[in-house]
């Protein structure tokens, strides 16, 4: 039996002998057995065989399997086909290269090709600025991975880590209509990556780094955004970190607790987590608490990863050790960005009142929200497919769409917390609720509110290369 490894979704290809069987009945069937028939199509009907396919939801994995094996047990109807609606979103990729304008004859060929577009390459060779003006840098975006950390599932490869790639690049374009390339780099080599980010830039307005892990993410981000003149953003890192920041601020408000008073555990202190304890000790939480497989992170020991000692240097201060369980007793808030599975109901209980629960680990949470959405005061997750998306999806179309539109030479703090801030003004105080601290992807405000905040930030802190006519 092929294992949809969690599918929630298919498509089944049904022949139906109509003296056998009615449709209704196929229906009933699927739905016992956890089935929601969400699209019916007709493919062909004859004197008494009907073919359909039939969409089908689940709610739990596994649930997918039990149908198709228990399909045999309804007379009159043969499995034809069977298709993982998922994959069949992938067959070839998801995004493709089109051009501007058709080329329809010679006349075109001659200017969009040899011999006049060598009139635009010199122009450009005079001056290098104009390949903004004169080539899709101005609109273009590297999304680069080395597969070493690609969402929970850890080092699976550039390969493998292509089609995540893929999905940042789609959602650039539906959410900023910035143009975005997916590139997957087969070297885990700190130089080799280095070196090859260099190589491709010309053709790109900004690096957007995907995927990396720590602690090799950290030396490649800073080397490149000081060897480039373009914005150099890992995603991980600072996307996150943006809608962390607007997504607790927006919980504090429902559970009407404040930023200095809360106790807040970060587990899983690689990029992802150092980043979001960075902003929100600037933004001025007094007391995390860092832990990684390791347990409590402490200054009193260390630790071979050189950012795990800056990291205990800075948190802590009660200076505790032992496990996450003992990290949770007590805690107001916990921050995922770690592994699937790895908290238990009784960890969540342990926490304070109203505890706020980010479990933000993807694909997997580090615990389900059904498991404990009766004792939080706020649950939230990295996934689309439940309330309160703490995701960076949230953060990289809109600040590239401003750092390319003043051809900003980096992405600073300023422009971030302007990010985040635009974020948190996209909800109103009338609209906040447990299931709504943070604003869906699809909210256009945001692409639009953020774009603004950081344009203005840019200009503000002189990182803009060109001022928006707006902006004039
Ligand atoms: N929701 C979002 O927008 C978002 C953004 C970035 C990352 N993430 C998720 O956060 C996780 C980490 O991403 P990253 O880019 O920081 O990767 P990373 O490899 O840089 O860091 C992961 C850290 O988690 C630690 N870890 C792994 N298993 C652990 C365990 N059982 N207990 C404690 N610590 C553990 C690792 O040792 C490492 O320090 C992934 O699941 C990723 O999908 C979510
Ligand atoms: O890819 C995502 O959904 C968010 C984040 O970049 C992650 O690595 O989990
Ligand atoms: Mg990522």
């Amino acid at each position: 039996m092929k294992s949809f490894m969690g599918g929630k979704s298919v498509i089944l290809r049904l022949e139906m002998d109509t003296e056998k069987t009615k449709f209704g009945e196929v229906a009933a069937f699927i739905g016992q057995r956890g089935g929601d028939i969400v699209a019916i199509d007709v493919i062909q009907t004859s004197k008494n065989i009907t073919v359909r396919d039939l969409t089908i939801t689940v709610s739990e994995s596994g649930q997918i399997e039990k149908i198709i094996e228990s399909i045999p047990q309804l007379p009159g109807v043969k499995l034809v086909n069977i298709s993982d609606r998922t994959f069949l979103l992938h067959l070839g990729g998801k995004i493709s290269v089109s051009p501007k304008t058709p080329i329809q004859n010679r006349d075109d060929l001659s200017r969009v090709y040899t011999p006049d577009v060598a009139r635009v390459c010199l122009a450009i060779k005079e001056d290098q600025k104009k390949a903004y003006s004169l080539t899709i840098k101005r609109n273009t975006v590297a999304v680069v991975s080395d597969g070493s950390a690609v969402l929970g599932l850890g080092n699976i490869g550039p390969y493998a880590a292509m089609p995540v790639m893929e999905g940042k690049a789609m959602l650039f374009k539906q959410f900023a209509d910035v143009d975005a390339f997916p590139i997957c780099l087969d070297t885990q080599d700190t130089e080799e990556i280095i070196r090859s980010i260099k190589a491709i830039a010309p053709g790109f307005g900004g690096i957007n780094l995907e995927d990396i892990s720590s602690p090799r993410c950290f030396e490649i981000e800073e080397r490149l955004r000081h060897e480039l003149d373009i914005p150099v953003f890992h995603d991980d890192q600072h996307g996150t970190a943006v809608v962390l920041y607007a997504g607790l601020i927006s919980a504090l408000k429902v559970v009407n607790k404040s930023i200095g008073n809360v106790r807040v555990v970060v587990c899983g202190i690689g990029a992802a987590g150092i980043a979001c304890s960075k902003i929100l000790m600037a933004a001025g939480v007094k007391e995390i608490v860092g832990v990684d497989r390791e347990g409590i992170l402490t200054a009193d020991r260390e630790y071979e990863n050189p950012m795990w000692n800056w990291y205990a240097s800075r948190t802590n201060p009660g200076r505790k050790s032992g496990t996450l369980q003992e990290a949770m007793v007590g805690a107001d808030v916990f921050i995922g960005l770690s592994a699937g599975g790895i908290l238990k109901r009784e960890d969540v209980a342990s926490m304070a009142s109203d505890p706020i629960v980010f479990a933000m680990a993807n694909p997997t949470p580090e615990i389900m929200p059904q498991e404990v959405e009766d004792i939080v005061g706020v649950m939230a997750t990295g996934r689309s497919d439940f309330p309160n998306q703490i995701n960076n999806v949230l953060c990289f179309p809109g600040i590239f769409r401003a750092a390319l539109d003043c051809r900003a030479t980096e992405i600073n703090e300023e422009m971030k917390l302007a990010a985040a801030e635009a974020i948190a003004d996209s909800i109103s105080d009338e609209e906040r609720d447990r299931f709504y601290i943070i604003p869906s992807p699809f909210n256009t405000k945001v692409v639009k509110k953020m774009r603004d905040a950081v344009i203005k930030a840019a200009l503000a802190t002189n990182v803009a290369r060109r001022v928006p006519r707006e902006y004039r």
